[in-house]
């Protein structure tokens, strides 16, 4: 068997193209959404992510605004750009690019994010809004997933998901959104603590590795015709991409995403879409409070 491949490069243009006239019929009613960055440091992998998103504003007709502090940068330094994103109102929403430096409270910095400007669904509230099944910002990686699984026609539906990793942007989310009654899977996260991870890898219809280590997934792990999404990133002396899934997965799997090229893209449409959701969300509370004025 040879994997179809679930194309995120090609689904994210998708996306991006829908938001070209939500951007512009938001421009019409006098509302100029607008993306802010806190970036800290001089990761390579953090400072292309970074130059992406803003890419993709200019694509769909977003503004952008950057915060780039040194990796030297204190916390105190680091909660004062973010205080200054939320009081900026040319800023709709923001992300604070991940991983902070080593010694810096990042729940702390997470935590000051005004929960309406909260463009990657990290703040306390918007996660809590998701356990409560309201509407809110969706994480962009696990929403990514989900959005490229249900492109390609990826029955979601009863479906086993394993994921592993319990990171902040993946792990620890995405079994929020694939256990909610719309998308009504069964998920089982794994982490460097489970044991016979190789087991339950083989009982998934979905695989979504997301543990950063190269290769973790083979050909013996994954149940013949399982969709598996690679969204780890390790990167070899040169700079160039490995991902979790080992390249002989393709011939047992029934789905693949690539890496580059897969869930990547993903992620950043799907931070574009929060910004123009939030953009919409406060122009309609905006409205309605306008309508409940009777001068
Ligand atoms: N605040 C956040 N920090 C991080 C997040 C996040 O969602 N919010 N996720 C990752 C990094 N990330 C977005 O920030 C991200 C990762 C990968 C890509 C991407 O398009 N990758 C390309 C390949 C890029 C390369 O060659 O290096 C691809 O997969 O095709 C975009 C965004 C951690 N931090």
């Amino acid at each position: 068997m040879t994997a179809q491949i679930l194309d995120g490069k090609a689904t994210a243009a998708a996306i991006k193209s829908d938001l070209v006239s939500r951007v512009e019929a938001l421009k019409a009613k006098g509302i100029h959404p607008g993306l802010g960055t806190v970036l800290v440091g001089e990761d390579p992998g953090s400072k292309w992510y970074v130059a992406g998103k803003h890419r993709d504003c200019a694509e769909i007709g977003v503004a952008s605004l950057r915060r780039d502090l040194p990796e030297t940068a204190t916390q105190e330094e680091i909660e004062a750009a973010v205080r200054e994103l939320n009081e900026d109102p040319a800023c709709t929403g923001y992300i604070v690019q991940l991983p902070l430096p080593k010694g810096i409270n990042t729940n702390r910095v997470l935590e000051l994010i005004d929960p309406a400007k909260d463009a990657d669904g990290l703040h306390p509230m918007n996660l809590g809004r998701l356990v409560l099944g309201e509407s809110g910002p969706l994480p962009c990686t696990p929403q990514g997933v989900i959005q490229l699984l249900r492109h390609h026609g990826v029955e979601i539906n009863g479906a086993h998901v394993v994921v592993v990793g319990r990171g902040i942007t993946v792990g620890r989310s995405i079994g929020l959104l694939l256990t909610r009654r719309s998308e009504n899977a069964t998920v089982t996260l794994c982490h460097t603590g489970t044991r016979d991870l190789p087991g339950i890898l083989r009982q998934a219809d979905i695989i979504v590795a997301a543990a950063g280590v190269r290769h973790l997934i083979g050909p013996d792990d994954v149940k013949p015709g399982a969709a598996v999404l690679d969204v780890g990133v390790s990167r070899d002396e040169h700079g160039k991409i490995a991902g979790d899934v080992h390249p002989g997965v393709a011939e047992v799997a029934g789905w693949i995403s690539p890496n580059p090229g897969g869930v990547g893209p993903m992620t950043r449409a799907q931070l574009l879409v929060n910004v123009v959701e939030a953009a919409e969300r406060n122009a309609k509370a905006d409205a309605d409070a306008g309508a409940g004025h009777d001068g």
